[in-house]
């Protein structure tokens, strides 16, 4: 159940209605986690923290072991599949894979704002029609 279907005022009971709560909440978290990391991701970037280690600050100033790193931790995901490894396997491969790409989107100065709405967008229609329509144009 989700929280547009107890605003068209269908039937619920009190508990469905909290259920439906904390997961509308939890939803929340993703993009405040992501916003939070790009920030730090970006914060690395600023000369005062120059003198802490920081492996975000290698990536940043190291495109060769960014890139390796990007494809290291896409074989890693891939591999969880194939080799039909536990779930949280696969959920740490993402989180790996996640920070490096955004470490990257730091380089190239893209926002995650701009990732969020490309996504937006594509809500709209199916990926065959999207790549249907590419075709056309
Ligand atoms: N999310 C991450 C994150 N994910 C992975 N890594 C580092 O990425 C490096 C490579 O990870 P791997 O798992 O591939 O390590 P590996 O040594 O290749 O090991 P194997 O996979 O070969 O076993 C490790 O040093 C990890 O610690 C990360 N480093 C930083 N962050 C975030 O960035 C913030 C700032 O980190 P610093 O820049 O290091 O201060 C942190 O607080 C985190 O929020």
């Amino acid at each position: 159940m989700d929280l547009p279907s107890i605003r068209e005022q269908k039937p619920v009971t009190i508990l469905q209605f909290f259920d439906a709560l904390q997961d509308h909440s939890r939803k929340g978290w993703l993009p405040t986690t992501l916003y939070s990391l790009e920030d730090t991701i970006s914060r690395r970037q600023v000369t005062e923290e120059s003198d802490k280690p920081s492996w975000t600050k290698k990536l940043l100033l190291d495109s060769q072991l960014l890139c390796s790193k990007i494809r290291e931790e896409a074989g890693e995901l891939i591999q969880t599949l194939l080799g039909k490894e536990d779930k949280s396997r696969a959920a740490s491969e993402m989180a790996d894979l996640l920070y490096h790409a955004m470490v990257l989107l730091r380089v190239k100065n893209v926002k995650m704002e701009e990732v969020f709405e490309v996504l937006r967008k594509r809500t709209s229609q199916s990926g065959i029609e999207e790549k249907s329509s590419r075709n056309k144009s």
